[in-house]
């Protein structure tokens, strides 16, 4: 039995209405029940105070984003302080629509890893490699590099932290890695921990898979010994998220 609860991650990105909301936690009330499993869901900064206020106390939140530091003039920034201030305990950080749409760097994520950690919020933070770089046979390379980068700012944070993998080619995209290509850089960046951080931290750190994860697929990619949830784009929307959440059971 892993040591590791499994984890899922529902992330809505720019998606959703109050009344959406309202259904889909309507449905995630029903659907998710008990707490085997950690089920976290990533909404949009102006939904977070309605959604805290709808959840069910087995269902935590998360912000999608947050800046570096706890104030100031940042026009349409929000803080890790305001995120706790309304009751969400997470915040996603590093996903690659962040990196490569809006241009975050390696070290900027780390900044606000290090930050948001500091101000006592869990942090999400993704990893992955892009089509160009899996073809060149650079994934092992970008995706260490990616957490390398991060190291110093998680510190001894591990327990607070959670990491996505999330090839950016499968996100969005229907083309889910396979479970084997999935656990293999599962695998790597669960090797790197015990070489660069501790076993301890290795056995204990949650690595989740992200990129086109539906109902149907979940299961399988779930029964990998290094795959501990998973984080849910599109199918997070859906009442098949219920599917996913309970895929380990
Ligand atoms: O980016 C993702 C989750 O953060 C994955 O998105 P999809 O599940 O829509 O591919």
């Amino acid at each position: 039995m892993s040591p590791r609860k499994f984890f899922v991650g529902g992330n809505w990105k720019m998606n959703g209405s109050k009344k959406e909301i309202e259904a889909l936690v309507d449905t995630l009330k029903k659907g998710v029940q008990g707490d085997a499993v950690e089920v976290v869901v990533g909404c949009p900064a102006i939904y977070l105070q309605h959604t805290a206020s709808i959840l069910p106390s087995n269902i935590a939140l998360s912000a999608q984003n947050c800046y570096k530091v706890s104030k100031g003039a940042f026009t349409g920034e929000i803080s890790p302080a305001m995120i706790k201030d309304i009751g969400a305990p997470w915040v996603i950080l590093g996903h690659s629509e962040r990196r490569n749409v809006f241009g975050e760097s390696d070290q900027l994520t780390a900044d606000k890893v290090g930050h948001a950690l500091s101000e006592g919020l869990k942090v999400i933070a993704c990893i992955g490699e892009k089509l160009e770089e899996r073809e060149a046979g650079k994934t092992e390379q970008v995706v260490l590099s990616q957490i390398s980068a991060l190291k110093p700012a998680i510190g001894q944070n591990w327990d607070k932290t959670v990491i996505a993998y999330e090839p950016v080619w499968a996100i969005g995209t229907g083309k889910t890695a396979s479970p084997e290509q999935a656990q293999e850089v599962h695998a790597i960046i669960r090797d790197w921990l015990k070489n660069e951080v501790s076993s301890a931290v290795s056995e204990s750190t949650r690595i989740i898979y992200g990129g086109s994860v539906t109902g149907a697929n979940a299961k399988d990619l779930a029964k990998k010994p290094d795959i501990d949830g998973f984080l849910v784009g599109g199918a997070s929307l859906k009442p098949e998220f219920v599917d996913i959440c309970n895929s380990n059971a």
